[in-house]
C-alpha cells in the first residue's frame, strides 16, 4: 500500500492531538506529537541550574512511545502527564522561540518521518518539518470553544484552570507562535483549514479520513 504522510498544524487546543491520534490509529500509522518534545525540553530547562540552551541539548535524552496515544519520556523517566501542568504552559512557547531548540527536534521530526506513514501534528509541520507532507491539514477553532475544551482537559488531568483565564493564555501562546521569528505558526499554503467549532471528533476524524483516502489511491 502507498505510504504518506499527514501532517496537521494548528493554534493550541484547536484538537490537534486527538484527531492525530485517531486518523494515525484508523489507518495504522505512526503518531506524533511534537508539541510535546517542546515541552520536554521545556521541562529539562525548568529543572536545569545551566540555562544555555546549546548545553542543555547535548545531554538531553527525549524518548517517544507508542502506547494507545504517545508517551514521553525524558533521561527514561515517564513524564507523559508531568508536561501538561502550567508551569511548562506558561515556559514553552518561550523555549520553543530558541534557534537552538527548533534545529534540534526539527532535525528528530525529518528522520521520523523520512519513511513515511506518519501523522504528526505541531505549528511548523506542514511549513518546515515535512514541506512534502501529502497531506496538511491547518486546524482552527473559536478562543472561546479552545478554553472550554482545555479546561475540561484540566478537570480530567486535576490540573488548576479558569475558562476566563485559558482563554488569555491560549490567545497569549497563539500570539507568541505566530510572531516568533523562526518558523512561526502560519498555514502552509497547499494546507486544508479544518474549523472544528461546534463540530464533533468523530466528524473531524471522518473528514481527514476520506482526505487521507483520496491520497492512498
Ligand atoms: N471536534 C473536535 N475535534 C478535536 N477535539 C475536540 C473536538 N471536540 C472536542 N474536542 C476536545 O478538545 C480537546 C482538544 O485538545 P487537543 O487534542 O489536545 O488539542 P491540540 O492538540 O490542538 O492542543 C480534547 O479534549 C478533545 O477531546
Ligand atoms: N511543532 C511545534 C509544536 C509545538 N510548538 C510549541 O510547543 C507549544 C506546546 O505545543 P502543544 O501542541 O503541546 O500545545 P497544546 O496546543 O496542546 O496546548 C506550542 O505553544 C509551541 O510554542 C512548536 O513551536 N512547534
Amino acid at each position: 500500500m502507498k505510504k504518506i504522510n499527514i501532517a496537521i498544524d494548528g493554534p493550541a487546543a484547536a484538537g490537534k492531538s486527538t484527531i492525530a491520534k485517531k486518523v494515525a490509529a484508523a489507518l495504522d500509522m505512526v503518531y506524533v506529537d511534537t508539541g510535546a518534545m517542546y515541552r520536554a525540553i521545556t521541562l529539562a530547562y525548568l529543572k536545569s541550574d545551566d540555562k544555555d540552551f546549546e548545553r542543555l541539548l547535548q545531554d538531553i535524552d527525549i524518548r517517544l512511545v507508542a502506547d494507545n496515544g504517545q508517551r514521553v519520556l525524558l533521561s527514561g523517566e515517564d513524564i507523559t502527564e508531568r508536561i501538561r501542568e502550567n508551569d511548562i504552559t506558561e515556559n514553552v512557547s518561550y523555549v520553543a522561540s530558541q534557534g537552538a531548540v527548533r534545529s534540534f527536534l526539527v532535525e528528530l521530526q525529518q528522520q521520523m518521518t523520512r519513511d513515511k506513514g506518519v501523522v504528526m501534528d505541531g505549528r511548523d509541520i506542514g511549513t518546515t518539518v515535512i514541506p512534502d507532507a501529502e497531506l496538511k491539514i491547518y486546524m482552527v477553532a473559536s478562543v472561546e470553544e479552545r478554553a472550554n475544551r482545555r479546561q475540561l482537559d484540566n478537570e480530567a488531568r486535576g490540573i488548576e484552570s479558569t475558562v476566563e483565564q485559558l482563554k488569555e493564555d491560549i490567545a497569549h501562546r497563539d500570539h507568541l507562535d505566530m510572531t516568533r521569528e523562526i518558523s512561526p505558526l502560519t498555514q502552509a499554503g497547499d494546507a486544508i483549514e479544518i474549523d472544528t467549532t461546534g463540530r464533533s471528533i468523530e466528524d473531524v476524524t471522518a473528514i481527514i479520513l476520506k482526505l487521507a483516502s483520496d491520497k492512498l489511491e
